[in-house]
């Protein structure tokens, strides 16, 4: 298995540009089930992930051609199998994702049931019931979701208990080719499915709200191709942008969308670093000093981000203070804790709260990673630790950064990948 070696305490200085967002390129490449006309997409970044759902779609029977800039022609006129399988969906939970588009466009789908991951049960009742609601029957056997409809699926009024992105995003595209107006209440009003809803629309679709936490959706009897560009990743940029904070350094992302990242800046100048903005650009100066640590509360968007929260935590284990970190979304997102504390972290976990208290300076170790964003925390700590850190399982970051140890080393940081 693949590792990381970082050796740590060289200041960050300098330019990075964001990747195409991960969690907006897998929504709006599973949309492409919806139309038999050529699409293509743009931005796609080049991750494990991404593979996964290309892989699947051609697993299907869609025509897939990537050029070398990760553009990605979809044909698929040529589909002729509806089925996810554990295989794929075991690798990468957003394979849920085609389930809403393949039986509004072709009435049924066999979708491998996503089990529980290391951040949580993460269950998908809440897609599944509003499937049901538009007419879908569905029944779970050896593991799979059958779903099948006879006709077309018909727009209702659906109401979700909980805050759902993939949810909300699976029955947008479901609502998109049914008869009638669907309309989703409580919606995910994250950046990432605003992104989907613009591809939809390019594609023909009648959507209102999104953005807002009810979305409309006017079904239309077929939607046509399109060229669309997939948004700049909001969680890659925090995460480079923590890489300046807590090594003390200067970092400036370009290519990025300044407007998704507003609770994850707010932050970050309250722990001190002095943001500056352009259009597509945002620059983190910490003057060379440390951070203060900050109080976090993960709630969905526009509130502060699940996904950046383990990121926060790495900066808090160096900060001046004390910081209280409390993760409302996933039950168990706090695994990268025990890995931080291995480094010399000092973290407390009561519930669903961490306490950090900062300390002069951590030292490297041999980690493991658990989980995407854990992995990320890992490679923070890492830069600023004394000595070497070796992270082990970094499977689980190439699923959501794009050439991480290239872009940390254009930055100045002292890294590099063991082929194992
Ligand atoms: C591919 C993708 O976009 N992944 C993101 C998406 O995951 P994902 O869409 O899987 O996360 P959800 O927004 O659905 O989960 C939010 C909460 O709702 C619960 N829930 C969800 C669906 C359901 O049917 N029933 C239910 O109870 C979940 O267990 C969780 O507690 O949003 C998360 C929350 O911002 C992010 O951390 C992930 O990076
Ligand atoms: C949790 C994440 O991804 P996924 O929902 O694909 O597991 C993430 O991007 O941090």
């Amino acid at each position: 298995m693949d590792k990381l070696l970082i050796s740590g305490g060289r200041v960050l200085n300098g330019v990075v540009r964001a990747s195409g967002a991960k969690n907006a390129a897998l929504p709006i490449l599973a949309a492409t089930l919806l139309t038999k006309d050529l699409i293509t997409i743009k931005n796609l970044p080049h991750l494990h992930d991404i593979t996964t759902m290309l892989e699947l779609l051609g697993s299907m029977g869609c025509g897939v051609v990537v050029d070398e800039k990760m553009g990605v022609e979809l044909n698929v006129s040529t589909l002729d199998n509806y089925e996810a399988p554990y295989e794929l969906v075991k690798t990468m939970r957003a394979s849920i994702l085609v389930l809403g588009p393949l039986i509004s466009h072709f009435g049924k789908a066999v979708v491998s049931l996503p089990g529980g991951c290391a951040i949580g049960s993460r269950p998908v009742d809440l897609h599944l019931r509003g499937l049901e609601a538009m007419g879908a029957t569905i029944e779970v056997e050896n593991g799979n979701i059958i779903a099948s409809v006879d006709g077309r699926l018909q727009g209702a009024r659906i109401f979700f208990d909980k805050v759902t992105v993939t949810g909300t995003e699976n029955l947008l595209m479901a609502a998109c080719l049914a008869e009638g107006r669907t309309v989703l209440e409580n919606s995910a009003r994250e950046p990432e499915v605003v992104d989907l809803a613009e591809c939809l629309i390019s594609m023909g679709a009648i959507i209102s709200g999104h953005g807002t936490d009810t979305i409309i959706i006017d079904g239309v009897d077929r939607l046509h191709g399109t060229t669309y560009s997939v948004m700049p990743d909001r969680i890659e940029t925090g995460t480079f942008l923590i890489a300046g904070a807590i090594t003390g350094g200067k970092v400036r992302v370009i290519d990025t969308d300044v407007s998704s990242l507003e609770a994850v800046i707010a932050k970050l100048e309250e722990a001190g670093a002095i943001i500056t903005t352009g259009d597509d650009w945002i620059e983190l100066d910490m003057k060379g000093e440390r951070a203060t640590a900050v109080n976090i509360s993960t709630a969905p968007y526009p509130a502060f981000p699940t996904d950046m929260q383990a990121q926060f935590m790495a900066l808090n284990s160096v900060a001046k203070g004390v910081g209280s970190i409390t993760e409302n979304i996933f039950e168990n997102r706090f695994m990268h804790v025990n890995e931080l504390m291995r480094m010399g972290a000092e973290v407390e976990v009561t519930g669903n709260t961490a306490i950090v208290r900062g300390c002069e300076s951590l030292t490297g170790a041999p980690v493991m990673a658990t989980d995407l964003r854990a992995s990320a925390s890992l490679v923070l700590a890492a830069l600023v630790a004394q000595g070497e850190t070796k992270i082990d399982r970094i499977y689980h970051i190439d699923r959501g950064y794009e050439c991480i140890e290239e872009k940390l080393g254009s930055l100045g940081a002292k890294i590099s990948r063991v082929l194992n």
